[in-house]
This record gives structure tokens, sequence and C-alpha cells, in this order.
């Protein structure tokens, strides 16, 4: 049986690797495009020698060329920086190619947000609309049906799987909500930069962007479709001397007395009932906390949850793997969806621990 062909922009950084990685042992669809700038003319199996000798060594990495991807692919992956995905994915678009933009160009809404956030304009303004944010468990329906969508960040993805139970059985006030994020070192790419220097990494611990890192107005914009309302969020991220992985505490304001048991109940209820089948997402029994092994390599977010009627806060530590639900994992999820597969075929299932 034929597969579906399918194609990556910017297989020379870590989520083009991750893709790469998951695609290998993919049963229905084929990866038959690489393109990176910088690598064109070599193998996959040179630029990634832990793929030598899978299905995929031979293939010949290319320059981006969207006439080519069109004419190869069904479906295209943009790993690349935000900013230069927005004219790949409208030029494929038109070609009739389908599109998971791995950057944030189509996450948020609103043009001007993106404007003000991303101090760029955006040049594609009408496919706004028509993006979807790639939210499996939120958005499972629309993805199914949708040419472009948009994957959420990696920080989001981890605090609206957190969030939106919560927020739709109105457990918290959506306006006192803080959120405390940890990152690996791989959230901020392959492109070699002083901040991710082993050096300036390893053996420390820092927080940076404090009030202005660019995911807080897509999770205020989500947490505003799930609540109803408009809010502000706090949000701090840090980067951890880790590769891999994010964990996320929130404290969130209760709204109800109810009691831990009935809080647990309701978050499986929420995500036993998601209309994706997969169950990505794992609550905690009380008591235990999650730790970025638990979900690394896959798309598992585990959740624990303290119901602490004390401080009147809800506290949740959420735990994802950045690079696989993070970014190609989810990737990979949405574009199953949208080429009517089944969400979890080719996602691996057992954490690498430890
Ligand atoms: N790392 C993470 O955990 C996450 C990343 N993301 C997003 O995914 C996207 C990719 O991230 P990541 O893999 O980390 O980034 P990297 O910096 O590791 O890789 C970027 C890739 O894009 C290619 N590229 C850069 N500029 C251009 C251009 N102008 N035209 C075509 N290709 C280009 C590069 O290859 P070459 O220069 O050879 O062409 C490279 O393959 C980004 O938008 C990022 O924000 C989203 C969620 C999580
Ligand atoms: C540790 C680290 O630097 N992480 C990145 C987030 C990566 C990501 O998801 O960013 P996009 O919105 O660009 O897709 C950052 O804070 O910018």
């Amino acid at each position: 049986m034929q597969r579906i062909p399918v194609g990556l922009v910017g297989v020379a950084g870590y989520t083009g690797m991750e893709l790469c990685r998951l695609l290998a042992a993919h049963p229905e669809l084929e990866l038959v495009r690489v393109t990176s700038r910088t690598e064109a003319g070599k193998t996959l199996g040179q630029i990634l020698p832990h793929l030598h000798e899978t299905g995929l060594a031979e293939l010949v990495v290319t320059a981006p060329d969207t006439q080519d991807l069109a004419q190869a692919c069904k479906l295209v992956f943009l790993a690349v920086p935000h900013g230069t995905a927005m004219d790949l994915a409208a030029d494929l678009l038109r070609k009739n190619v389908r599109v998971v933009d791995l950057s944030a160009d189509f996450r948020l809404r609103d043009p001007e947000t993106y404007s003000q956030w991303y101090n760029l304009d955006h040049r594609h303004v009408s496919l706004l609309e028509q993006a979807v944010y790639g939210l499996p468990e939120l958005y499972g329906k629309e993805i199914a049906g949708a040419n472009l969508v948009a994957n959420p960040g990696c920080y989001p993805t981890s605090v609206l799987l957190a969030l939106a139970p919560a927020l739709h059985h109105e457990l918290v006030n959506p306006e006192d909500i803080l959120v405390d994020s940890k990152s690996g070192a791989t959230g901020a790419g392959r492109k070699p930069s002083t901040a991710t220097l082993f050096c300036e990494v390893q053996d420390n611990f820092r927080a940076y962007s404090l009030g202005r890192h660019r995911h807080t107005p897509e999770m205020e914009q989500e947490i505003g479709v799930l609540s109803g309302q408009q809010v502000q969020l706090s949000f701090t991220p840090h980067l951890l001397p880790i590769g891999r992985g994010i964990l996320s505490t929130i404290y969130a304001r209760l709204k109800t007395t109810a009691s831990s048991e009935e809080v647990h109940a309701l978050y499986r209820d929420y995500y036993a009932q998601s209309p994706v089948s997969a169950r990505w997402v794992r609550i905690q029994t009380p008591g235990v906390w999650p730790e970025t092994r638990f979900v690394r390599g896959t798309m598992y977010c585990d959740l624990g949850l303290l119901v602490d009627q004390r401080t009147k806060r809800l506290l949740i530590v959420s735990v994802i793997d950045n690079l696989c639900r993070g970014a190609s994992g989810q990737a990979l999820a949405n574009a199953n969806l949208m080429l009517g597969l089944a969400p979890d075929m080719g996602l691996p299932v057992a954490p690498m621990v430890p």
C-alpha cells in the first residue's frame, strides 16, 4: 500500500530532527522531502547520523522550494522560525498543500497582538481566520477539517492542558492565575546563541523574559476562549540545565469548595470525553507529582493537582516533553487528524525513563 507523502521544511533544527525520529517509524506517512538551506545536497543519514540505516537515511536534503514540495507532498510541516513560516504556508496553501506550522505565525487570531508581541507585521492576515489552533484535546474536530494548523507553543501546551478542565467547570477564577514554567534548553532551538552555550546553562538556573514572553498572549487568548472572558496572565519562564522537558507550576484562585477527590474526578472525566481518542493527558494520583522524565519522548502531559483550601488555590504541576508533545509529536498528531488517520498513529507510548 502506498503511504501518504509528506514534507518537512527545517530538518536541521531540533523540532525537524524530532519529526524525522517520529516519521521514521510511521506506518502510513512517508517523508519524501526534507529541506535545509545550509545542509542541502547531503543525505539525511549524513546530517542526522542517529538515523543512519533507518528507512530515511538515503533521503537527500534539498533547499526549500514550494513548487517542488507541492508536487511531491500532500502535507508539509514547517519547522522554521516565526516570520519565515507565514510566506511558506501561504504559498503551499495556494498550491493546495495542507500545512502544519510549528512556528507562532498563525497562533494568534488578532494580527495586532501578533505585531505587538513579535515585533513583526503579519503579511497574511486573511489566513488567520482559517488557521486552527492545534491542541488536539480542545480542537480535534476542527483540526480534522483544516488545511492550516497552527501548532501551539511548548509552554502554552503545558499550561492550557493543565487549566482546561478547571476553566470548563469554573473551579477557578480566570483573572487570578500565576504560571511559573521551566524548560530544557532544546526549547531555544539549535541555532547557536550565547545564552544556550553549555557553560551558560549547566549547573545554573535562571528566569527570563519576565512580563514580556511572547507565549503570554497565546495563553491569554485560549484561556479567554475556555472561560468566555478576557484575561491577563502572569507568566514567568525559566531555563533548566536539561535538554528536554517542561515543568509548569500553576497557581489559580479557587472558586469552589469541591474536595480534592471531586476535582481529580472532574479532570479525569474531562479528558475521558475529549474528542480525540488517544489518552495523552494523565492525572496523577493525589500526592504523586509529575517529573519531566515521566513523559520524555512522548505525547503525555502528566498533571498533579493539589486543592489547597487553606490558601484557596488550585495548584497544578504539569509536565510535557517540549520537543515531542510541545512541538513535533503534536504536529504529527495534527497531521494524522488532518489526513483522516488515528491521532496517535506513529507516536511513541513508553517514556524514556531514566
Ligand atoms: N524547540 C522547541 O522546543 C519548540 C520550537 N517551536 C517552534 O518550531 C520552529 C522550529 O524550531 P526549532 O527546531 O527549535 O528551531 P531551530 O533553530 O533548531 O531550527 C530552525 C530550522 O529552520 C531552518 N530555517 C531557518 N531560517 C529559515 C529560512 N529563512 N527559510 C527556511 N528555513 C529556515 C533552519 O535550517 P537552515 O538554516 O539550514 O535552512 C533550521 O532547520 C520555530 O518556529 C520554533 O519557535 C515550537 C515549539 C517548541
Ligand atoms: C527555553 C526557550 O528558550 N524556549 C523558547 C520557547 C520555544 C517555543 O515553543 O517557541 P515558539 O513560540 O517560538 O514556537 C522561548 O522561550 O522562546
